[in-house]
């Protein structure tokens, strides 16, 4: 008897599901540019990839920024967290913008979950303005600027990575 019981994914532990449609992040993205819109204005936008360039064109656009920069970082594998891995670091341009830390950069993603993500950028532009989506607790300290707060045990599907499928009816048999 015995053996290790299986270690749980983020997913997993999360439980409760909030999906997210196009439309819906559209009009989300939106409100966090209104937002933003009081704090800039901005010298460029710094995608945290893959997540943080879909809501970084959309804030881009509406605030009309044209110089965009990415930092990618990986760090989840399907819904593990795993160590972070810095793919590519910010431009020496881009670097420039901000006076070196930062300053009058705005950084994007499409959520905080730890906060790991959040805190390994903050560390290479500890001045520049830090904006999210989406947040849960552990990591909202450290965003400046976000939308909707959803709880810890929460895992957010995005329109990217779902698709529309069959879902069965609550009573069975009623199919
Ligand atoms: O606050 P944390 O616990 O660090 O998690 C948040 C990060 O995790 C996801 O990125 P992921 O590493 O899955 O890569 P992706 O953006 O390419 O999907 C998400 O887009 C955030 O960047
Ligand atoms: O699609 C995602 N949904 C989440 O809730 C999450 N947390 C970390 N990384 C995540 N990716
Ligand atoms: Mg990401």
């Amino acid at each position: 008897m015995g053996g290790e019981a299986p270690e749980l994914s983020e997913q997993e532990r999360a439980g409760k599901a909030f999906p997210v449609s196009w439309d819906q992040f559209h009009r989300d993205c939106r409100a966090l540019t209104w937002r933003l819109n009081e704090v800039g204005p901005f010298h460029a936008v710094i995608a945290i990839t893959r997540g943080g360039l879909v809501p970084a064109a959309i804030v881009a656009r509406e605030l009309g920024v044209r110089v965009i920069d990415t930092v990618c970082i990986a760090s989840y594998d399907h819904t593990k967290q795993g160590d972070l891995q810095v793919l590519k670091g910010i431009s020496e341009a881009a670097m420039k913008l901000g006076g070196g830390t930062g300053k009058g950069l705005l950084i994007v993603d499409d959520l905080v979950d730890t906060g790991k993500t959040g805190k390994l950028v903050r560390e290479m532009l500890p001045d520049a303005h830090f904006a999210t989506v989406y947040a849960k607790p552990k990591g909202r300290p450290l965003v400046d600027t976000f939308i909707t707060e959803v709880s810890q045990d929460t895992w957010i599907f995005f329109p990217w990575d779902t698709a529309l499928s069959y879902h069965p009816p609550l009573r069975d048999g009623a199919a």
